[in-house]
């Protein structure tokens, strides 16, 4: 895969310096976010409170990759250059000319040789944990329109107050799941975890319907029907509700429980009905959970965040529904335009604390809503191109 750099970043001709580089290597994707200044940036830097010139205009990127393709993933750094760390600052603390990129997940761990042998970089690890709270208060408060609900199929962002953004639930929706409850910038408590997540959607999907992308199985779940897999409260209730409990005649009684059926095999079902009864269930599950995790400590807003979202609208309407429901109303579901990067922008942000340089991102100035991840026009998250390159405007000062 050749990724032509100039086109691809900034859609013209001109050289443009790449800063800085980060990476999560998680359990299925990885994650890269990395800085290029604006080319002609030299000439307008934009000026700090007293009229000084103390940092440069840029845009931050985001791309990522199947863990299982590690090699693209590698090709791409290595193609586009985005080592070389040229520009306002050096990313590099180059030790017998090595260089260090900061990296988290636990793929940091696991593919810490590989890095040092095909590219000579040396992976700096920064607690996964410690990554996704940085990623997502940063997303919180610098990125206008980041936060949404999403209810009955639509959206709507949320207007984040900064002085009444804690505590919140942050729920990482990976291979596995992770939920923090986030008091502060770096307070922070992983305060449960389930491994029935993305992975296990994806696991089991593709044994189940032989669909050869996550994308796929996805886009199968439209055209599904859940009532062919699951029993319904209706199947047992005789069509009727139960409502004594407060359970409706359509409500999931048992997820796959009709599967169980003596007359019938796998082939008899359609991957479009499993797709959708898994999806259901796995998101269900998850919101169920995060609720009751919310109710433990008190927790009125749970952020939900992680690739298995994928801007996906049944999945963040089951678990928009499942917390609305478990919580009577109380506790709000919320998604993250950039749900999958957290991890990594906040080992990009983690430059700042242990550089000897001492940058910070201190200004994010949003585009227009089509030219950022997430949005309808730039991302589509069922077109299959996962390693499709998105970024955002920002500037970058030094401290
Ligand atoms: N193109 C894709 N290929 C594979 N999985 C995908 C894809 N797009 C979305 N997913 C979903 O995203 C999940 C991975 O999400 P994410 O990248 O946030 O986690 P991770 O960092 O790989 O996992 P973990 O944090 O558990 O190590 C997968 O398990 C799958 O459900
Ligand atoms: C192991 C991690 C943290 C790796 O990202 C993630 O996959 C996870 O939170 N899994 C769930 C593990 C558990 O708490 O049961």
């Amino acid at each position: 895969m050749e990724h032509n750099r100039e086109v691809e970043i900034d859609g013209n001709s001109n050289p443009i310096q790449i800063s800085r580089l980060a990476l999560d290597i998680g359990g299925s994707l990885i994650k890269l976010v990395y800085f290029s200044r604006n080319s002609g940036d030299d000439e307008d830097p934009p000026k700090d409170k007293v009229g000084v010139s103390s940092g440069v205009n840029g845009r931050l990127h985001f791309a990522m990759f199947e863990t299982a393709k590690i090699n693209d993933c590698l090709q791409f750094i290595s193609a586009n250059k985005l080592l070389l760390g040229g520009g306002f600052q050096h990313q590099e603390n180059c030790t017998n000319g090595m260089s260090f990129i900061k990296a988290t997940g636990g793929g940091a761990y696991k593919f810490s040789e590989l890095f040092k042998e095909k590219l000579g970089i040396i992976l700096e690890k920064e607690d996964e944990m410690d990554c996704l709270v940085t990623g997502a208060n940063f997303l919180l408060k610098a990125v206008n329109q980041e936060a949404f609900t999403y209810l009955n199929g639509s959206k709507e962002f949320v207007q984040i107050n900064h002085n009444d953004l804690y505590p919140y639930l942050l729920v990482n929706i990976g291979s596995g799941v992770s939920m923090i409850k986030v008091d502060g910038d770096g307070k922070f408590e992983r305060v449960s975890g389930t491994s029935v997540g993305g992975g296990t959607f994806w696991g089991l999907g593709k044994l189940l319907t032989k669909c050869q992308s996550f994308d796929e199985l996805l886009e199968l779940s439209h055209r599904g029907d859940n009532k062919a897999i699951d029993t319904l409260v209706g199947d047992i209730y005789g069509g009727m509700d139960y409502s004594k409990i407060g359970l409706s005649s359509t409500t999931i009684a048992s997820s796959f429980g009709k599967a169980t059926s003596h007359c019938k095999e796998l082939e008899d079902y359609k991957p479009e009905d499993i797709s959708w009864s898994l999806l259901r269930m796995i998101s269900n599950n998850i919101g169920q959970i995060s609720y009751l995790n919310a109710l433990r400590f008190g927790l009125k807003r749970i952020f939900f965040g992680g690739f298995f979202i994928r801007s996906h609208s049944y999945t963040m309407d089951t678990i928009a529904v499942a917390v609305h429901f478990w919580s009577k109303g109380e506790a709000k579901a919320m998604f993250l335009r950039h749900e999958g990067f957290l991890g990594a922008l906040g080992a990009f942000m983690s430059y700042e604390r242990h550089s000897l340089d001492d940058l910070v991102v201190n200004q994010m100035m949003p585009l227009p809503v089509n030219a950022s991840l997430g949005t309808d026009t730039n991302y589509d998250p069922l077109n299959g191109d996962i390693n499709g390159t998105e970024s955002i405007q920002c500037s970058v000062y030094r401290a």
